[in-house]
């Protein structure tokens, strides 16, 4: 017994939990599941049925739907200045990938100006209703796992800030299959994310997997009232290391399309990620050097930083050499 269960991803009920209801009973037994599952794993499956399982067959049946049924040039309108938060296609080594990105989607004049760009005669009301009651309902779930992981640290005094120096990004992927009769293929390569936490949904049950701690893959397989949490590398920093950030990849197989919706919490430009006093002491310290997301991200797409699986330790290490430098 055990081998079987452990290969699963811890998986915690959020249904009896609200964001106003931080110190009940509820709140804190789900907590302690939160900080248990976020230490070991640095990801796990949130069971959420806050958002219905009608609002997801909306979402991925009729938005992501008409939204990659578009032509690519106008797929393409959807541009913006940092890496991978605009259109993505085309890319080498990612061969079945292609997404769209909407910045601050859980805010209705971004999700309308999304929608203008990708259908200027009527602004697709239905997509916009869609898309901003799923990010808003799934915004609360990771500001709830953030706050409570906040909380178990004994930082949650900085909620507030660190919400104010974060804003939501929603990304939404199509993963081709491939030929038929051929095996899985790698749809994203292993990577950890460079935001503070991500929540992904998807529609089908497989193709999500996140490295456990003795280097084997783990299926996620989230139900239709499920989703998935990792933590990024931006937590990890800004935590000390507390909670390490999830390796995971995507595998594509069989003749489904994958459909996936994401939603990362990403720090603002001008937001210093570095860990509270609180959590650096004799006992842990420092271990990454203060930095900017929009600079880390610039590292994680350049040659060096695509060479490396731990783009974060790399990018310290980058930092420490200039500051030595200088
Ligand atoms: O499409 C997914 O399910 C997740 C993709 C991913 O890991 C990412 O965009 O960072
Ligand atoms: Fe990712």
């Amino acid at each position: 017994m055990g081998s079987e269960t452990a290969r699963e991803l811890p998986k915690i009920d959020f249904s009896g939990v609200e964001p106003a209801s931080p110190g009940t009973e509820s709140w804190n037994s789900v907590r302690a599941q939160v900080m248990q599952a976020m230490e070991s794993h640095g990801c796990f499956e949130a069971i959420y049925p806050q958002v219905t399982p009608e609002l997801r067959e909306s979402l991925f049946r009729t938005a992501v739907k008409e939204l990659f049924a578009l032509p690519l040039e106008t797929k393409q309108r959807n541009i913006h200045h940092k890496p991978f938060h605009g259109y993505l296609g085309d890319i080498p080594a990612l061969d079945y990938y292609e997404s769209l990105a909407i910045v601050d989607a859980p805010l209705p004049h971004a999700t309308q100006s999304f929608a203008n760009l990708m259908w200027p005669e009527t602004g697709n009301p239905t997509f916009c209703e869609t898309v901003l009651s799923f990010s808003k309902k799934v915004a609360e779930l990771e500001g709830m796992a953030r706050r409570m992981l906040m909380e178990g640290l004994g930082v949650d005094k900085y909620y507030e800030d660190l919400i104010n120096s974060t804003w939501y990004l929603l990304r939404f992927a199509e993963y081709q299959a491939p030929a038929q009769g051929e095996e899985k293929k790698l749809g994203y390569v292993p990577h950890r994310d460079t935001n503070m936490m991500s929540v992904v949904c998807q529609l089908q049950k497989d193709g999500l997997e996140v490295q456990g701690n003795d280097g084997e893959w783990l299926l996620a397989s989230p139900s239709p009232i499920s989703f998935i949490v990792l933590a990024g590398n931006g937590f990890r920093a800004w935590t000390n290391g507390r909670v390490g950030a999830a390796l995971h990849r995507i595998l594509v197989g069989g003749d489904v399309t994958r459909y996936s919706v994401v939603l990362f919490s990403v720090p603002k430009k001008d937001f210093l990620v570095e860990a509270p006093p609180e959590l650096v002491d004799e006992d842990h310290p420092r271990l990454f050097e203060p930095y900017y997301d929009d600079e880390f991200v610039r590292f994680c797409v350049s040659e060096e930083g695509t060479k490396t699986m731990d783009t974060l330790g790399a990018y310290n290490e980058l930092i420490k050499a200039r500051k030595a430098e200088a």
